[in-house]
């Protein structure tokens, strides 16, 4: 088939990738200039694990094209950002800005794919706009589930295809079906609405997973207790399952904080109060500061104190910082006055006055502490022995606790981690 995907960021890129790999033809197009130019120059602008090597491998079926909508296309996808707007709703001025440009080009025997995590009612209203336009189009809600540092496999392997669709709309089911030909996940159809709201439940649940067990870390910093053995132990609880059970310094990224404010909202709007969401925000909220007084403990004072954050994206394995808690440490640290000194594989440090080291050995030499905050591989398998070796202090934190505590301490390190007794 022959897409167009509008909105060439994390999700539009790996979308249009995969589809390529399906041996669909795809055109993107994004408003912002450089980045097209740098796509047209074969340069991914993100870091993707694997992204660079589907563009590389597809690039004959791969079209690029700043601001002019592509036509032709079989199906168009609307890929663009929904960030929070300064009251915590979802910001849809770029969906409607896409909707617009598209509104005297678009026709009747093409299929609108709403990717992008829209509010609830939204894909009914773009149906209206295009109705009230004297087009009947067919409008599908099929919302991402991507994570980012492994969304290509996430979009070839995904768990469910959420298919949202008008009551009387058959015709559009088998064309999603047909565009996702190879790629086998069961297929939940629903409503418009349906599926906007899964989008928005299931972010709620995974990042209430992690609040609940961030509260958990904190009692079990006061009893004494392990959280990584209450994680496992309830994890292996089929009920509950193992994943996102990882205490840490809070999620971050530009979904879960932005995803939970914006469903809280719809439900103040609906006259719901929505008492789990605002404890799984709220548990957020103040998680990093809990850390950082554990930090201040453990530390004595800050005041001129060299430590190396190692982390700066919101997760591993991309460049992300959009929303990043290891960010949000580096300022906290920066501001108690810690000459902190910063490293990522990936991420660059914008607008904060804080040094990021180029390699590694350059952050942890002649370090008083050293605090990983966001857990990447390469953390995680230094070698503690070296580590001590260089440093001129003996503490390490754990921001993530995804470190060897028994490798560390045997290396002569304090360990600290998160509510791990
Ligand atoms: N990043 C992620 O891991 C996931 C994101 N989502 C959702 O997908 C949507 C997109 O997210 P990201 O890819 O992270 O956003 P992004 O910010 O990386 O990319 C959005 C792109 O859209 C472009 N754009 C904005 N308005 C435009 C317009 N009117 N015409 C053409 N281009 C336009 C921007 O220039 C930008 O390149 C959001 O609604 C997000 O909540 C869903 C699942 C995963
Ligand atoms: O809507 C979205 O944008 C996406 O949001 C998340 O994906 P993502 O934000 O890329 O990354 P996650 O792996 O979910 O991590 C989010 C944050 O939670 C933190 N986290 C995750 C897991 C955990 O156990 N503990 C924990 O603190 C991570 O460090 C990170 O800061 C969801 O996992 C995706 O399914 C969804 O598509």
């Amino acid at each position: 088939m022959n897409v167009c995907i509008i909105g060439a960021g994390y999700v539009g890129l790996t979308t249009a990738a995969v589809l390529a790999k399906l041996g669909h033809t795809v055109h993107c197009v994004d408003e912002n200039e450089q980045k097209i130019a740098a796509l047209k120059r074969g340069d991914v602008p993100i870091y993707e694990p694997g992204l660079a090597e589907l563009f590389t491998d597809h690039q004959s079926r791969l079209f690029f094209h700043h601001k002019q909508i592509h036509v032709e296309a079989d199906v168009i996808f609307i890929c663009v950002g929904t960030p929070a707007d300064s009251k915590g709703k979802p910001d849809v001025s770029y969906v409607n800005r896409a909707i617009a440009d598209l509104t005297p080009h678009i026709n009747e025997k093409q299929t609108l794919v709403i990717k992008s995590t829209v509010p609830i009612g939204t894909n009914e209203r773009i149906y209206n706009h295009f109705k009230n336009e004297g087009k009947h189009i067919h409008v599908v809600s099929n919302p991402e589930f991507l994570r980012e540092g492994s969304a290509i496999f996430d979009s070839l392997y995904p768990d469910r295809i959420v298919i949202g669709l008008r009551e009387d709309d058959d015709r559009s089911l088998s064309i999603m079906q047909a565009l996702y030909a190879g790629i086998h996940a069961p297929y939940i159809v629903t409503s418009l609405s349906g599926a906007e709201m899964i989008k928005y439940a299931a972010n709620a649940f995974l990042a209430t997973k992690i609040s609940f067990i961030n509260e958990m870390a904190r009692l079990c910093e006061a009893y004494g207790v392990d959280v990584v053995d209450v994680a496992k132990g309830i994890g292996l609880d089929g009920r509950i399952g193992p994943h996102f059970l990882q205490a840490g310094i809070g999620y971050g990224g530009s979904c879960f904080p932005k995803d939970v404010t914006a469903l809280q909202q719809m439900a103040y709007e609906q006259n719901v109060r929505p008492y789990m969401l605002e404890a799984t925000k709220t548990i957020n909220d103040t998680q990093l500061n809990w850390y950082v007084q554990k930090i201040k403990r453990t530390l004595g004072h800050m005041s001129k104190k060299r430590i190396a954050v190692l982390g700066i994206a919101f997760k591993p394995n991309t460049d992300d910082i959009r929303e990043s808690p290891a960010v949000s440490l580096i300022k906290k640290l920066h501001a108690h006055g810690a000459n902190v000194i910063a490293h990522d594989p990936k991420a660059v440090l914008h607008n904060v006055d804080v040094k990021q080291a180029n390699t590694l050995e350059e952050a942890i030499a002649q370090a008083d502490a050293l605090i990983v905050a966001t857990d990447w591989d390469e953390y995680k398998q230094l070698n503690w022995a070296y580590v001590k070796q260089m440093m001129s202090g003996n503490v390490v934190i754990d921001g993530r606790n995804c470190l060897p505590r028994e490798a560390i301490m045997n290396a002569g390190l304090n360990y600290v981690g998160v509510g791990r007794g």
